[in-house]
């Protein structure tokens, strides 16, 4: 075994931006650094002052062909080397599949540089090891080309290559043609060795678990345990999306990771209006409600969900010249007066977490008669009696909190 030399390239920054932090982005086997390309633009603008560090795998993008078998282990130690190279320090780190497993590799090797670490569609250990050695032969005697349909079958969910107007699908898939024989089949040999499954309950950086609701090689339930034997991991799963999440829905994979990096530091200072809105909103709306907000984001959609989250939770929510009690007060009485019933459950609930009694719900419903008619408050009503039939939201840990 031995140390392969791979190849980094770190994306340019935004001139006048201040940058504080590296992220370290490991592609798949068969992927490169196109893999990451949509996130990353996404981040540059969600996250500006991240310096953003993607390296290729042995004989994929612009690594050099590995001469001699490797581990996963010495992915990992050739990874760090390029870190250093750049800089060094310490990181955040996230990886697809096999990059993810590099990624697990430098979390559990050296925890205190890694200050992140997000697990796209992988594991502590990835598939059978007949299957990767019967895929290792396959490539040695035929050579990539002859992956290119059953990889487009297990990477993209149904019909997105059909659709995909940015053609990052089809440029991923026409990268494979380019890969090195011999280093993917070595990339086989180290996953079917790969396994830290024991390891996980000792890994003690934050973590995010990421799988593709139609990924059929790490599919949501093993990435469900995956995430369930990391201390303190979140668990996320995009609906629609394969294998290769991160380049089926790029905006949305970003603002998983823009959520991660900025969570509040060991001070419980946010470090930016995202990182506060994100936790005002998962206070007051129920983790529940917001990971399947995240989940059920689009590409269509994820702009609106990063305003969201910034203007609503990370401004006016946050604002100290009101409790959340009364924020509650008046958002029950307009949304009723202004007829967005739709919206009322959720903010019925949300008002209980902010530390309001069913009957003081009640007595605002009342009072929003006076004001606004009886049939809105007759269809309020209507609502609040099914909400108030439910146990009382169990996440009512800021009852009575002051704001931020
Ligand atoms: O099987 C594939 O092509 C997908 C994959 C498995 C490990 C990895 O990194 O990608």
């Amino acid at each position: 075994m031995s140390i392969p030399r791979l190849h980094g390239s770190v994306l340019p920054v935004a001139p006048a931006a201040a940058v504080s932090e590296l992220l370290v982005l490991l592609p798949s086997l068969g992927t490169g650094s196109e893999l990451w390309a949509g996130a990353a633009a996404e981040l540059r603008r969600s996250c500006p002052s991240l310096r953003i560090l993607r390296i290729d795998l042995p004989g994929h993008g612009g690594s050099p062909a590995a001469r001699e078998p490797f581990t996963v282990g010495d992915l990992a130690t050739a990874a760090l080397r390029v870190v250093d190279e750049v800089g060094g320090g310490s990181f955040h780190l996230a990886g697809v599949s096999l990059g993810a497993a590099v990624a697990l590799e430098l979390a559990l090797g050296v925890p205190d540089r890694v200050r992140t670490l997000a697990m796209f569609c992988s594991g502590a250990r990835i598939g059978e090891p007949a299957a990767w050695r019967a895929r290792a032969e396959q490539v040695r005697g035929s050579g990539t080309a002859s992956l290119v349909t059953g990889s487009a079958g297990r990477w993209f969910a149904p019909g997105f290559l059909e659709t995909d107007a940015t053609g990052a699908g089809a440029r991923l898939l026409g990268s494979l043609l380019d890969v090195n024989d011999a280093s993917y089949a070595s990339c086989c040999d180290a996953l079917a060795e790969f396994d830290r499954t024991p390891d996980l309950a000792r890994l003690a950086v934050p973590t995010l678990v990421v799988s593709g609701e139609h990924d059929p090689v790490t599919p949501p339930e093993s990435m469900r345990g995956l995430a369930d034997a990391v201390p303190g991991a979140r668990y996320a799963e995009l609906e629609g999306a394969s294998h290769l999440a991160v380049a089926e829905q790029p905006a949305v994979a970003a603002a998983l990771l823009s959520e991660l990096i900025e969570q509040p530091a060991g001070n419980g200072e946010h470090t930016t209006t995202f990182a506060r809105g994100m936790t005002v909103r998962r206070e007051v709306l129920g983790n529940t409600h917001v990971d399947a907000a995240i989940a059920g984001t689009t590409d269509a959609t994820a702009a609106f969900q990063d305003f969201l989250t910034r203007y609503a939770w990370g401004d006016v929510w946050s604002r100290p010249g009101l409790s959340r009690r009364d924020r509650s007060i008046a958002t029950l009485a307009v949304l009723v007066a202004d007829g967005h019933l739709h919206e009322l459950q959720m903010h019925l609930r949300a008002a209980q977490r902010n530390g309001l009694t069913r009957d003081e719900i009640a007595e605002v419903l009342m009072h929003v008669a006076l004001y606004a008619g009886l049939p809105a408050a007759n269809a309020a009503f209507g609502i609040a009696k099914d909400v108030f039939a439910e146990p009382a939201p169990d996440d009512t840990r800021n009852e009575g909190a002051p704001n931020g």
